[in-house]
C-alpha cells in the first residue's frame, strides 16, 4: 500500500486523528492518539524544565501593529496570518492576528521584565495551538492549519556567546527527545534563503518518512538581537552600559505524532515506542467452555502485577481471540499476554512482541522481569531498526551531477549528501536539481550539502 494512504488509513482505524472536522487543515485527536501526545509531550516538557526552563502561557491574540513590527517577520508570516476583525456584531479598532508562532507577544513581554543582566537569562516555553493558512496541501498532523501541539521555546540572554550556548543546548534537548522515541534525523544548518523570518540562522530536524521524503521535526533559531532591537528588550550590563538582548527561540509540532506513527509503523498498523503507548502490555485471557472463571482469574492476578508499573490493561470483551489480538497489533500495543488454560496448568505465560510479531512462553515467576526486559528490547529494535532505514535513505555523491540527483530522488529518494562547496552553495542549485537544499550538513565527519524532496 502507498505510504499517504496508510498514514491516512492507519489514523481512523488505530483510532489517533479525526479528520472529518469541517474546516480544512483541523482535525480532532480521539482519546487514543490524545493519549499518545500527551506521553509525547510530557518527555519534552521534562527534557526542558530539566533544563532550566518554565512553562508559561500567553494570550493567542496578537494586535497587528505588534505582530507587524518585526518587518522580516511579518514579511514571513503575512500570508498565512489569520485575522479576528469583530466581536460580536463590534468592528474592532485594531485587528487580531491568531498567533501564527508568539515571538511578538512574548517578546512584548519580556520588554517589561528585562531592567538589568540580572533578569537574564529567561527561558519559557508554552505548549499551545496556532494557526497558519497553509496554502501548499494540508495533511494530518503534517501541515495543519490549526497547529495543535506548538511546543515553542523562547530564551533571552545578556551575551552572545550565551545564546549560542543555548543553540546547542536546544539542539541537545531535542536529539534526546527523538532518541528516546527512536525517530532517526539530520541536523542541518538551513540555508541563508530558507531560514526562519527575523532569524540569524536557523538548525534543523529533519527525519525521512517511508516515502522518503525527508519532514522538518524540529527547528533551532538564533535570533541575535534582531527582535529585542525592535522590542526595545533592553539591560543594563555588569559595568553599567546598555545592551539588547541575545535571543533564541526553537520549536516542534503535532509532526512529532506523525513521525512516531510513519516511523515506526508497519503493514499492520502502528507500532508504538513503550514510552508513549497508552496501553503498555494487553491481556487476551483465551476463554473456553467451562474454564471462564480460571482463566479471567489468573488475567486478573496478572493486571495486579502489572499494574503498578505499566499501563496494562484487560481485553475481557467478549469478541474472539483473533480478533482482539488484530485491534491491538493495529493500535501498536508492544506486548501483548495470551492466558489460557494450558498455560495455567504448565505455570507459563505467554507473550507476544509487537515489533517482531514474535510469540513466546516464560515461567508465570519471570513475568515482571520478562515484561520489563522485552519492552526495552523493543524500543531497542525498533529506533535500531528506524536509524537503518534511514541510513539506507542517505546517498553520497562526491560531486553535483543534476541528473544523477534529479534520477535518484525520483526513484529513491531519501536525502543527497555531497561534499560542501562555497561556490555551488546558492538558490540556482535548487533549481538546477529540482529539488529543495536542506543545508549545510555534518555527516559521519564530514562536511556536506544536503539535498532532498521534502514534505
Ligand atoms: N503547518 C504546520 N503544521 C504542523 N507543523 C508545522 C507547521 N508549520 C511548522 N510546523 C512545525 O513547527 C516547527 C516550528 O515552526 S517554525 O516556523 O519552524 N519555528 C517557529 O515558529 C519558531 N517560533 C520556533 S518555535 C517546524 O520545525 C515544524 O516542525
Amino acid at each position: 500500500m502507498e505510504f499517504s494512504e496508510w498514514y491516512s488509513d492507519i489514523l481512523e482505524k488505530a483510532e489517533i486523528y479525526d479528520v472529518r472536522y469541517p474546516i480544512k487543515g483541523c482535525g480532532v485527536y480521539l482519546p487514543y492518539g490524545f493519549k499518545i501526545r500527551r506521553y509525547t509531550f510530557e518527555i519534552i516538557r521534562n527534557l526542558l524544565d530539566e533544563s532550566g526552563h518554565d512553562e508559561a502561557l500567553f494570550p493567542m491574540l496578537i494586535p497587528e501593529d505588534l505582530l507587524a513590527k518585526e518587518a522580516e517577520h511579518i514579511k514571513g508570516f503575512e500570508d498565512e496570518v489569520y485575522w479576528v476583525t469583530h466581536g460580536g456584531k463590534t468592528q474592532l479598532d485594531v485587528k487580531l492576528a491568531l498567533r501564527p508562532t508568539s515571538e511578538t507577544p512574548i517578546y512584548y513581554m519580556m520588554k517589561l521584565w528585562v531592567k538589568v543582566h540580572t533578569d537574564l537569562p529567561i527561558k519559557i516555553y508554552q505548549i499551545v495551538n496556532t494557526f497558519r493558512y497553509e496554502t501548499k496541501h494540508t495533511r494530518p498532523l503534517i501541515r495543519l492549519r490549526e497547529i495543535m501541539t506548538f511546543k515553542e521555546a523562547h530564551t533571552a540572554h545578556s551575551t552572545k556567546e550565551e545564546a549560542e550556548n543555548q543553540v546547542k543546548e536546544a539542539i541537545s534537548i531535542y536529539k534526546k527527545f527523538f532518541d528516546t522515541l527512536g525517530i532517526p534525523y539530520l541536523i542541518s544548518k538551513r540555508p541563508e534563503w530558507d531560514k526562519f523570518p527575523g532569524a540569524e540562522y536557523t538548525m534543523a530536524f529533519d527525519t525521512i518518512f517511508p516515502d522518503g521524503r525527508t519532514m522538518q521535526i524540529a527547528t533551532v533559531h538564533n535570533l541575535g538581537q534582531n527582535f529585542s532591537k525592535t522590542f526595545e528588550i533592553i539591560f543594563e550590563t555588569p559595568t553599567g552600559d546598555k545592551d539588547y538582548a541575545y535571543q533564541t527561540c526553537y520549536g516542534i509540532s503535532d509532526r512529532v505524532i506523525a513521525s512516531i506513527i510513519a516511523i515506526h509503523g508497519d503493514e499492520k498498523g502502528l507500532i508504538l515506542p513503550p514510552i508513549v503507548a497508552p496501553i503498555q502490555v494487553v491481556i487476551v485471557p483465551l476463554i473456553f467452555k467451562g474454564k471462564e472463571d480460571i482463566v479471567m482469574e489468573k488475567a486478573k492476578e496478572i493486571y495486579e502485577k502489572l499494574k503498578g508499573k505499566f499501563r496494562v490493561h484487560i481485553d475481557d470483551r467478549d469478541i474472539r481471540p483473533g480478533r482482539k489480538f488484530n485491534d491491538w497489533e493495529i493500535k501498536g500495543v508492544p506486548l501483548r499476554i495470551e492466558v489460557g488454560p494450558k498455560d495455567i496448568e504448565n505455570k507459563k505465560i505467554t507473550l507476544f512482541r509487537r515489533d517482531t510479531m514474535e510469540k513466546f512462553q516464560v515461567d508465570e515467576t519471570q513475568l515482571m522481569e520478562v515484561v520489563e526486559k522485552t519492552l526495552n528490547n523493543i524500543m531497542e529494535n525498533i529506533k535500531n531498526r528506524a536509524w537503518e532505514k534511514f541510513e539506507n535513505f542517505i546517498t553520497i555523491l562526491e560531486d553535483i551531477n543534476p541528473d544523477e540527483i534529479k534520477n535518484i530522488l525520483s526513484e529513491k529518494r531519501g536525502v543527497i549528501l555531497v561534499p560542501f562547496k562555497e561556490e555551488i552553495y546558492n538558490e540556482e542549485l535548487e533549481e538546477k536539481v529540482e529539488a529543495t537544499i536542506l543545508g549545510e550538513t555534518e555527516y559521519k565527519g564530514n562536511k556536506y550539502i544536503a539535498i532532498a524532496k521534502t514534505y
